[in-house]
Parts: structure tokens; C-alpha cells; sequence
């Protein structure tokens, strides 16, 4: 096991940030923490990696316990934290090259590294810029090329693309499958649902500090009742028309709010076109219809009664 948390209980004065949590990850994958803001995400990075002190519980990494002072184990870490961590005098090459040199004290050898991390986040071109004459998104890759350039065999990132544009944060999102392709085991905290459901491979979906589900994304969709969602917009519709459509098989719920309706059914292969022939017989007008499958945002919602997003 790459990572066994276990039991772990962490309070900040009155404030239980993670409640008993449960975590393991294995060699290969790419563990998504998903949980909204202040779900405790971070405090159990921080734990983790023995940078914060902990009420209880048991943390062991390579099968070994983690402590503040356990330096053979923090060798083979990479972090990527949330707040860009740079030297504003210090060019990309020459932040690469420090970051690299407290873990390889070889220069050719880290030459070869730094490079490597350069190519790897594509800032060549930038390598003797200063970070404050990158953009965000450019910073952001720095920050990366920082905590993987000693080939770390597990690498923790801790929400590496928020306020990231568009394009570095596919970059980002790429050149993290390609490590973990070759050989570098990833933990990857986010409350995009839709970055971890890309490169995820196994989710812990977080609430309150507190794992309350876990598995890859299919697993996760597996729980819940909802397998399609419907939706009507600008539509008119009465009380007995709702109570014909709450006739179709498979529909479970269905919400009518400021013209807009939304049908819920738990599986079946036509439920759109059965719910737009009742439409049709009912000669109800409305605008546009569109069909989806459920996100893991729905699956969060199922289990806590609240959205994941902000
Ligand atoms: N140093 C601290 N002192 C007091 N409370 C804290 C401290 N750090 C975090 N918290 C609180 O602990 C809870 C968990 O916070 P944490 O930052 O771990 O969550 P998170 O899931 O990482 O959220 P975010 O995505 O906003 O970073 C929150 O309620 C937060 O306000």
C-alpha cells in the first residue's frame, strides 16, 4: 500500500475537520479527493504528509509509519500545494534546479531532471523568465515542474488547477496521466467533479471529513437511484399533466420550477421519447429538451442532500 490512513481524527479548536477518515491508495492509480470547499481535503494532505500535527489515528506511507522527521520516506514525495510556492528571484530553470536539489545532489544528473521537468510542463521556452512574468496558468506548471522534477514515486496535488485558464489546465490535466503512465502514483484533491472524473481512477468522495463513498466513477454512479436525467425548459405545464408524466415507467421524481422541468428515472433505454409523446398527447409546448447521465455531483447530492459545487 502506497498510503493507509487510518481512523484519523483532526479538530482545529472546536472544529472537527476530518472525522475518523479512512483512506488507502494503492500502487498505479490516481486517487481523486473530491469534496467541496472545506470538506477537510487539505487538512488531510497536510496530515498526510506530516506537515500538521493530528488528534488520532495512524498515517503510514510505503508501508511505513509517516513522521514529521521520516526523510527517507519524504524523498520519494512530490507536493504540488495549493498556494504557489516559488522564488520570485530565482528564474523557472533555477526554481526547478532548487526544489530538485534537495533530494538530488548530483549536478549532471539533476541537468537531466530539471530538463526532463521542463519538457515535461512545456516551459522550455520560459526557462529563464522570473515567475512573476508568467501567467497563472504558466505559474501553475512551474509549481508542478518544482514537485515532480526528483521523479517522486507518489505525487500529492492538492487542487493543482484552480484559476487556471482553459488550456494550461488541459495541459495540466494531460501531463499528469502521462506521469502516472509511467509508474508515479497520484493523489489528486479537487471539487471539480469533472477534472477528477477525467483522469481519476478511483474516487474518495469527502463530506464534513468524512469518506462517505468510495470507488471508480462507475461504481460511484452504481450507488445511486438516478441513471438519466430529463430536462424541459421553457415549459408550461398543470398539476394533472404532471401527475400523467409521474405515470412513466421508470421516472421516480420530477421537479417543475420557474418553467423549467426536470424528470428523474432510475434506468429503461426510451424515457425520452416516452416522456415527449406524453408531452405531444398532452399538447404541451415547451422549448428545449435535453437529455444527460448522472455526474458524480448527483451522486454527491444523493448521499448528502447538497450540491458539490459551490
Ligand atoms: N488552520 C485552521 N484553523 C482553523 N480551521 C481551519 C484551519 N484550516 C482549515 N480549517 C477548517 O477546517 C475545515 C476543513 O478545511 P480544509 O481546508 O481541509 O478543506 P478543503 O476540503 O481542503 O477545502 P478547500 O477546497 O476550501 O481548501 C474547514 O471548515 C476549514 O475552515
Amino acid at each position: 500500500m502506497i498510503v493507509h490512513v487510518d481512523n484519523l481524527v483532526k479538530r482545529y479548536g472546536d472544529l472537527l475537520a476530518l472525522d475518523h477518515l479512512n483512506m488507502d491508495v494503492e500502487k498505479g492509480e490516481i486517487l481523486g479527493l473530491l469534496g467541496p470547499n472545506g470538506s477537510g481535503k487539505t487538512t488531510a494532505i497536510n496530515c498526510i504528509l506530516a506537515l500538521l500535527q493530528y488528534d488520532k489515528g495512524n498515517i503510514s506511507l510505503f508501508d511505513q509509519p509517516m513522521a514529521p522527521d521520516a526523510y527517507d520516506l519524504k524523498r520519494r514525495i512530490g507536493v504540488v500545494l495549493q498556494n504557489v510556492a516559488v522564488f520570485e528571484e530565482l528564474t523557472v530553470y533555477e526554481n526547478i534546479d532548487y526544489f530538485c536539489s534537495l533530494y538530488v545532489k548530483e549536478s549532471a544528473k539533476r541537468k537531466q531532471l530539471v530538463e526532463e521537468a521542463l519538457r515535461f510542463v512545456e516551459l522550455q521556452e520560459f526557462s529563464k523568465y522570473r515567475p512573476s512574468k508568467l501567467s497563472g496558468g504558466l505559474l501553475r506548471r512551474l509549481n508542478i515542474a518544482c514537485g515532480i522534477a526528483h521523479k517522486p514515486d507518489l505525487l500529492i496535488m492538492d487542487e493543482p488547477t484552480v484559476a487556471v485558464d482553459p488550456q494550461s489546465r488541459n495541459a495540466i490535466l494531460e501531463g499528469i496521466k502521462k506521469l502516472n503512465a509511467l509508474g508515479t502514483t497520484i493523489i489528486y484533491t479537487s471539487h471539480y467533479m469533472e477534472e477528477v472524473e477525467q483522469i481519476c481512477t478511483r474516487i474518495i468522495v469527502l463530506d464534513k471529513g468524512k469518506q462517505i463513498a468510495k470507488g471508480t466513477k462507475e461504481q460511484l454512479k452504481n450507488m445511486i437511484a438516478l441513471k438519466e436525467k430529463i430536462t424541459v425548459e421553457q415549459i408550461h405545464i398543470t398539476a394533472p399533466q404532471i401527475a400523467q408524466l409521474k405515470q412513466l415507467e421508470n421516472l421516480y421524481e420530477c421537479n417543475y420550477q420557474g418553467e423549467t422541468l426536470e424528470a428523474k428515472f432510475t434506468g429503461g433505454n426510451h424515457n425520452l421519447l416516452h416522456l415527449m409523446e406524453t408531452l405531444q398527447r398532452e399538447a404541451v409546448a415547451f422549448g428545449k429538451v435535453y437529455s444527460e447521465k448522472p455526474t458524480l455531483n448527483d451522486v454527491f447530492l444523493e448521499i448528502t442532500g447538497k450540491e458539490l459545487r459551490d
